[in-house]
This record gives C-alpha cells, structure tokens and sequence, in this order.
C-alpha cells in the first residue's frame, strides 16, 4: 500500500485530469464560485481525514489545485491514485 508507484503504474491507473509533477500528482480546477470552491475544498477534506492521506491544496479565488504525493513513502503510491480519484468524484459534485 505505501510501495511507490512505477511510472507505468500511474500511467495504467488513466488519472486524465492528473499530471505527474515532480514526483507528484497534480490536478488544477475551476469551480463555479468562491463559496462552491471552498464547499469542495471541504468535502475533499473530510475524505482526506477518513484516508487519513491529505493533499497540499493551493486556493485561488475559485480556482483550486490539488497536489499529492506520499510524503512518508517520498513520492507516489497507490494511496495518491485512491485520493486523486476520490477528489475527481468530489469536485464533479
Ligand atoms: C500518522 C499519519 O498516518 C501520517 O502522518 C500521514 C497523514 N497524512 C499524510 N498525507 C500525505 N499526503 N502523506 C503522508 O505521508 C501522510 N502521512
């Protein structure tokens, strides 16, 4: 589970809103509003406490970016593909 991911896994686990970014996973997204922004920021966030796995999150007016990597394992692992894709069901909300 915190084994780090080869790039042909991540690449097999087809996260298409996702780039790989220096060792990370990262996925920028323009939600209606401020206020809709910060609503998924906290549906993400309680998601993140139940994973106990917790994105960096960079808020810009409505425009937020999800950064994710596995800081104990020192890059990505299967934890980051499970949140990456829990926050595409979140955000999609
Ligand atoms: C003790 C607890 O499991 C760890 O501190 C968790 C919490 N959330 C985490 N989140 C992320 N992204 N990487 C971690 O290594 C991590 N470690």
């Amino acid at each position: 589970m915190t084994e780090l991911l080869t790039e042909r896994d991540i690449e097999d686990a087809q996260l298409t809103d996702w780039a790989v970014v220096d060792e990370s996973l990262t996925r920028t997204v323009e939600l209606a509003s401020f206020p809709a922004a910060i609503e998924a920021v906290n549906r993400v966030a309680d998601a993140a406490e139940e994973a106990d796995h917790h994105p960096d999150i960079d808020i810009r007016w409505r425009t937020l970016t999800f950064t994710l990597s596995t800081h104990s394992a020192g890059g990505l692992t299967q934890k980051d593909v499970d949140l990456a894709r829990r926050i595409d069901a979140l955000i999609a909300n």
